[in-house]
Protein backbone atom coordinates (compact mmCIF):
# COMPACT_ATOMS: atom_id res chain seq x y z
CA UNK A 1 0.00 0.00 0.00
CA UNK A 2 2.99 2.34 -0.04
CA UNK A 3 3.38 3.44 3.83
CA UNK A 4 6.27 2.93 5.61
CA UNK A 5 6.22 1.72 9.20
CA UNK A 6 8.01 1.78 12.02
CA UNK A 7 8.20 2.21 16.35
CA UNK A 8 10.13 5.46 15.68
CA UNK A 9 9.99 7.72 18.64
CA UNK A 10 8.95 11.25 18.49
CA UNK A 11 10.03 13.20 21.43
CA UNK A 12 6.80 11.89 23.06
CA UNK A 13 5.26 9.82 21.33
CA UNK A 14 5.04 6.20 20.14
CA UNK A 15 3.68 4.15 17.47
CA UNK A 16 2.42 0.55 17.37
CA UNK A 17 0.79 -1.67 14.82
CA UNK A 18 -2.10 -3.61 16.28
CA UNK A 19 -3.93 -6.34 13.99
CA UNK A 20 -7.11 -7.57 14.95
CA UNK A 21 -7.81 -11.43 14.26
CA UNK A 22 -10.16 -14.07 14.35
CA UNK A 23 -12.78 -15.94 12.44
CA UNK A 24 -15.48 -14.12 10.06
CA UNK A 25 -18.29 -12.83 12.19
CA UNK A 26 -16.24 -12.32 15.67
CA UNK A 27 -16.56 -9.12 16.14
CA UNK A 28 -13.53 -7.46 15.11
CA UNK A 29 -14.98 -4.45 13.11
CA UNK A 30 -17.84 -3.74 15.86
CA UNK A 31 -14.62 -3.90 18.32
CA UNK A 32 -12.71 -1.48 16.70
CA UNK A 33 -15.42 0.64 15.75
CA UNK A 34 -16.42 0.84 19.52
CA UNK A 35 -13.35 1.62 20.39
CA UNK A 36 -12.56 4.48 17.77
CA UNK A 37 -15.96 6.32 17.88
CA UNK A 38 -17.35 4.89 21.20
CA UNK A 39 -20.97 3.19 18.38
CA UNK A 40 -21.60 -0.02 18.13
CA UNK A 41 -22.16 -1.40 14.40
CA UNK A 42 -25.96 -2.74 14.19
CA UNK A 43 -27.71 -4.31 11.72
CA UNK A 44 -26.57 -6.60 8.52
CA UNK A 45 -23.50 -8.05 8.94
CA UNK A 46 -20.70 -6.91 6.25
CA UNK A 47 -17.60 -8.98 5.91
CA UNK A 48 -14.47 -7.11 6.13
CA UNK A 49 -13.02 -7.28 2.51
CA UNK A 50 -9.43 -7.57 2.61
CA UNK A 51 -7.84 -5.67 5.34
CA UNK A 52 -8.35 -1.67 6.53
CA UNK A 53 -6.77 0.54 9.45
CA UNK A 54 -7.85 3.11 11.88
CA UNK A 55 -5.82 5.38 14.00
CA UNK A 56 -6.17 6.07 17.97
CA UNK A 57 -3.95 7.96 20.12
CA UNK A 58 -3.87 6.98 23.63
CA UNK A 59 -2.45 8.17 26.84
CA UNK A 60 -0.22 6.14 28.31
CA UNK A 61 1.52 7.52 31.57
CA UNK A 62 2.06 10.92 29.82
CA UNK A 63 2.61 9.15 26.99
CA UNK A 64 1.08 9.46 23.50
CA UNK A 65 1.02 6.00 22.10
CA UNK A 66 -0.64 5.91 18.83
CA UNK A 67 -2.07 2.78 17.42
CA UNK A 68 -2.78 1.72 14.62
CA UNK A 69 -5.60 -0.89 13.97
CA UNK A 70 -5.84 -3.07 11.13
CA UNK A 71 -8.80 -4.97 10.46
CA UNK A 72 -8.39 -8.33 8.86
CA UNK A 73 -11.10 -9.83 6.89
CA UNK A 74 -11.93 -13.32 8.90
CA UNK A 75 -13.48 -15.06 5.96
CA UNK A 76 -10.90 -17.83 4.72
CA UNK A 77 -10.42 -16.49 0.94
CA UNK A 78 -8.56 -13.46 2.53
CA UNK A 79 -6.05 -15.42 4.78
CA UNK A 80 -2.91 -14.83 2.22
CA UNK A 81 -3.50 -11.43 1.89
CA UNK A 82 -3.53 -10.93 5.88
CA UNK A 83 -0.54 -13.18 6.49
CA UNK A 84 1.59 -10.68 4.69
CA UNK A 85 0.74 -8.05 7.38
CA UNK A 86 1.39 -10.37 10.50
CA UNK A 87 5.06 -9.89 10.70
CA UNK A 88 4.74 -5.72 10.89
CA UNK A 89 2.63 -6.07 13.42
CA UNK A 90 3.26 -5.17 17.43
CA UNK A 91 0.27 -6.92 19.05
CA UNK A 92 -2.46 -9.52 18.10
CA UNK A 93 -5.93 -9.48 19.61
CA UNK A 94 -6.99 -12.14 18.28
CA UNK A 95 -10.95 -12.63 19.07
CA UNK A 96 -13.28 -15.58 18.94
CA UNK A 97 -17.06 -15.40 19.71
CA UNK A 98 -18.72 -16.88 23.00
CA UNK A 99 -21.52 -17.72 21.37
CA UNK A 100 -19.47 -19.86 18.63
CA UNK A 101 -17.81 -22.75 19.70
CA UNK A 102 -16.57 -23.09 16.04
CA UNK A 103 -14.57 -19.93 16.32
CA UNK A 104 -12.93 -20.75 19.91
CA UNK A 105 -12.05 -24.39 18.74
CA UNK A 106 -10.36 -22.15 15.95
CA UNK A 107 -8.28 -19.98 18.00
CA UNK A 108 -5.08 -23.12 18.54
CA UNK A 109 -5.39 -22.60 13.95
CA UNK A 110 -4.74 -18.90 14.84
CA UNK A 111 -1.97 -19.52 17.43
CA UNK A 112 -0.32 -21.60 14.76
CA UNK A 113 -0.65 -18.91 12.12
CA UNK A 114 0.73 -16.51 14.66
CA UNK A 115 3.82 -18.52 15.46
CA UNK A 116 4.39 -18.94 11.65
CA UNK A 117 3.87 -15.26 10.48
CA UNK A 118 4.18 -13.20 13.14
CA UNK A 119 7.83 -11.37 15.27
CA UNK A 120 8.20 -13.78 18.09
CA UNK A 121 8.12 -11.22 20.75
CA UNK A 122 4.61 -10.01 18.97
CA UNK A 123 1.95 -9.24 21.89
CA UNK A 124 -0.70 -11.67 22.10
CA UNK A 125 -4.18 -11.04 24.07
CA UNK A 126 -7.53 -13.22 23.59
CA UNK A 127 -10.46 -11.93 23.87
CA UNK A 128 -13.94 -13.89 23.70
CA UNK A 129 -16.09 -11.40 22.25
CA UNK A 130 -20.53 -10.87 22.45
CA UNK A 131 -19.91 -11.58 26.25
CA UNK A 132 -23.70 -9.67 26.31
CA UNK A 133 -25.60 -12.81 24.65
CA UNK A 134 -26.15 -14.73 28.26
CA UNK A 135 -28.83 -16.54 27.01
CA UNK A 136 -26.13 -17.79 23.59
CA UNK A 137 -22.99 -18.62 25.39
CA UNK A 138 -21.62 -21.45 24.22
CA UNK A 139 -18.12 -20.90 25.51
CA UNK A 140 -17.24 -20.21 29.15
CA UNK A 141 -15.08 -17.35 31.15
CA UNK A 142 -13.06 -20.59 32.64
CA UNK A 143 -12.39 -21.88 28.85
CA UNK A 144 -11.14 -18.65 27.41
CA UNK A 145 -8.97 -18.02 30.84
CA UNK A 146 -7.34 -22.01 30.77
CA UNK A 147 -6.93 -21.83 26.86
CA UNK A 148 -4.83 -17.84 27.61
CA UNK A 149 -3.27 -20.14 30.04
CA UNK A 150 -2.20 -22.76 28.46
CA UNK A 151 -0.32 -20.29 25.78
CA UNK A 152 0.99 -18.05 28.14
CA UNK A 153 -1.15 -15.11 26.44
CA UNK A 154 -3.87 -12.42 28.10
CA UNK A 155 -7.03 -12.67 28.17
CA UNK A 156 -10.20 -10.90 28.34
CA UNK A 157 -13.85 -11.26 27.99
CA UNK A 158 -15.60 -8.22 25.62
CA UNK A 159 -18.89 -7.06 24.26
CA UNK A 160 -18.48 -4.53 21.89
CA UNK A 161 -22.11 -3.82 21.58
CA UNK A 162 -22.46 -2.65 25.36
CA UNK A 163 -18.37 -1.48 25.56
CA UNK A 164 -17.15 -4.14 27.88
CA UNK A 165 -13.96 -4.22 28.22
CA UNK A 166 -13.45 -2.71 25.38
CA UNK A 167 -10.93 0.03 26.09
CA UNK A 168 -9.71 -1.59 28.76
CA UNK A 169 -8.45 -4.28 26.89
CA UNK A 170 -6.59 -1.56 24.14
CA UNK A 171 -4.96 0.40 27.12
CA UNK A 172 -3.52 -3.04 28.40
CA UNK A 173 -1.99 -3.82 24.97
CA UNK A 174 -1.27 0.14 24.75
CA UNK A 175 1.02 -0.37 27.98
CA UNK A 176 2.68 -3.70 27.42
CA UNK A 177 3.95 -2.27 24.25
CA UNK A 178 5.08 1.12 25.77
CA UNK A 179 6.39 -1.15 28.87
CA UNK A 180 8.52 -3.18 26.51
CA UNK A 181 9.95 -0.45 24.90
CA UNK A 182 11.57 1.11 28.52
CA UNK A 183 11.75 -1.73 30.44
CA UNK A 184 15.45 -2.21 31.76
CA UNK A 185 16.15 -5.99 31.60
CA UNK A 186 16.19 -6.37 35.47
CA UNK A 187 12.50 -4.88 36.08
CA UNK A 188 9.72 -7.05 36.19
CA UNK A 189 7.52 -7.69 33.23
CA UNK A 190 4.34 -5.81 32.58
CA UNK A 191 1.35 -7.88 34.27
CA UNK A 192 -1.99 -7.66 32.30
CA UNK A 193 -3.96 -9.73 34.51
CA UNK A 194 -2.67 -7.33 37.66
CA UNK A 195 -3.32 -4.16 35.39
CA UNK A 196 -7.09 -4.94 34.78
CA UNK A 197 -7.59 -6.24 38.10
CA UNK A 198 -6.06 -2.58 39.29
CA UNK A 199 -8.22 0.02 36.82
CA UNK A 200 -10.90 -2.28 37.71
CA UNK A 201 -10.47 -1.81 41.12
CA UNK A 202 -10.16 2.05 40.64
CA UNK A 203 -12.79 2.25 38.14
CA UNK A 204 -9.73 3.45 35.98
CA UNK A 205 -9.05 4.38 32.62
CA UNK A 206 -11.97 2.29 30.99
CA UNK A 207 -15.06 1.55 33.32
CA UNK A 208 -17.75 -0.64 31.59
N1 LIG B 1 -24.42 -9.03 20.56
C1 LIG B 1 -23.26 -8.70 20.01
N2 LIG B 1 -23.12 -8.73 18.67
C2 LIG B 1 -21.91 -8.39 18.16
C3 LIG B 1 -20.80 -8.02 18.97
N3 LIG B 1 -19.75 -7.77 18.16
C4 LIG B 1 -20.19 -7.95 16.91
N4 LIG B 1 -21.49 -8.31 16.89
C5 LIG B 1 -22.30 -8.65 15.69
O1 LIG B 1 -21.64 -9.72 15.02
C6 LIG B 1 -21.69 -9.55 13.61
C7 LIG B 1 -20.29 -9.59 13.01
O2 LIG B 1 -19.54 -8.48 13.46
P1 LIG B 1 -18.26 -7.92 12.66
O3 LIG B 1 -17.59 -6.94 13.54
O4 LIG B 1 -18.65 -7.44 11.32
O5 LIG B 1 -17.40 -9.26 12.51
P2 LIG B 1 -15.93 -9.46 11.90
O6 LIG B 1 -15.16 -10.30 12.85
O7 LIG B 1 -15.32 -8.13 11.58
O8 LIG B 1 -16.22 -10.28 10.56
P3 LIG B 1 -15.31 -10.38 9.20
O9 LIG B 1 -15.16 -8.98 8.68
O10 LIG B 1 -16.09 -11.25 8.26
O11 LIG B 1 -14.01 -11.02 9.56
C8 LIG B 1 -22.44 -8.24 13.37
O12 LIG B 1 -23.79 -8.55 13.06
C9 LIG B 1 -22.35 -7.51 14.68
O13 LIG B 1 -23.44 -6.64 14.91
C10 LIG B 1 -20.98 -8.00 20.40
O14 LIG B 1 -20.10 -7.74 21.19
N5 LIG B 1 -22.23 -8.37 20.84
Amino acid sequence: MGFVYSDVDHADEVFYKVMLIGDSGVGKTCLLVRFKDGAFLSGSFISTVGIDFRNKVVDVEGTKVKLQIWDTAGQERFRSVTHAYYRDAHALLLLYDVTNKASFDNIRAWLGEINEYAQEDVVIMLLGNKADMAGERMIRTEDGEKLAKEYNVAFMETSAKTGMNVDLAFMAVAKDLKMKKTRKPADPKFNVAEYVLQERKSGGCCGS
